[in-house]
């Protein structure tokens, strides 16, 4: 039999923040890896590793490294707010500092360190136009015509937001996976069921596109916190109960700020065979 070699191949960093997980890999100073088919081989949890969202650090100008978000099937996710809170917690370990500044698709965002030890993100302003979202076609964001009068909202990726008496009831396998193509939103959409548990708290569900069944998903949380303050449901700053944890949301006059748990799983290599197989 041959005997186990020493680590070698590709680093890689495995988190959570909320049960929703990440492989993160560090590109700064080196060529970006990932390629679709990568994600989506990395992404399988039997023959991968397995996650809900890959990020990879990029060098950055202006700001202190730069994000790419993956999904598991291989596409792309504009935006991801607990991978941003957790590649931030870890760069700011790294930095010796308590705030970060970082560029996404949707422009540069800002993180800290809060006194409690949980991780903040500032996700932006949500986009409330119907062509921002995107949409197909211009709409009341607020009220679309499907049944259930859901509500869009865009935190740089589509959000679906029901409101429902009972989240723990729906069905949310069938209902995610007919709402993430439904053809009012181009690019697919996120879905997210909330009900009100409480002044200014939530219990709210996840389907992500690209990815299915999540236990947390912090843009998602974002897109449910301002339909409900818009919908006159809560204030500003709410608590939400996901299935993995809890996240706090705070639509400040500079952003839509997301705050919660961050944890670091694992570290690995990936094989090297591994990534030309899947290059
Ligand atoms: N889990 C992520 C969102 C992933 C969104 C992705 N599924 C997309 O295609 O937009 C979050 O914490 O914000």
């Amino acid at each position: 039999m041959r005997q186990m070699q020493p680590p070698q191949g590709l680093p890689f960093i495995k988190m959570h923040g909320a049960g929703n997980d990440f492989v993160i890999l560090d590109s700064r100073g080196r060529q970006p890896v990932t390629t679709p088919a990568l994600a989506a081989a990395l992404g399988d949890r039997h023959r991968g590793v397995g996650f809900d969202q890959l990020a990879e650090i990029r060098d950055a100008e202006g700001a202190d490294f730069t994000l790419d978000f993956w999904n598991n099937d291989g596409s792309r996710a504009g935006a991801c707010g607990n991978a941003s809170r957790c590649v931030a917690d870890l760069v700011m370990a790294g930095l010796g500092r308590d705030s970060v500044r970082f560029g996404t698709a949707r422009g540069t965002l800002a993180a800290t360190r809060r006194a409690d030890g949980l991780v903040s993100v500032n996700m932006g302003a949500p986009i409330l136009d119907w062509d921002g979202v995107p949409l197909a076609e211009p709409s009341d964001l607020l009220h679309l015509p499907i049944p259930g009068d859901p509500a869009a909202v865009g935190m740089g990726n589509p959000h679906c937001v029901f409101f429902v008496d009972d989240a723990e009831a729906i069905d949310l396998a069938r209902e995610g996976a007919k709402i993430e193509h439904h053809p009012l939103f181009p690019r697919a959409t996120n879905v997210e069921y909330a009900s009100l548990t409480g002044p200014d708290r939530l219990r709210m569900r996840v389907w992500e596109r690209g990815t299915g069944i999540t236990l947390a998903c912090g843009s998602g949380a974002c897109a449910t916190a301002v339909a409900a303050h818009l919908r006159g449901l809560a204030g500003r700053h709410v608590v939400l109960d996901l299935d993995g944890g809890t996240l706090e949301i705070d639509w400040r006059d500079d952003g839509v700020w997301m705050t919660g748990p961050t944890a670091r799983v694992f570290d690995g290599w990936l094989a090297p065979e591994f990534l030309a197989a899947h290059a």
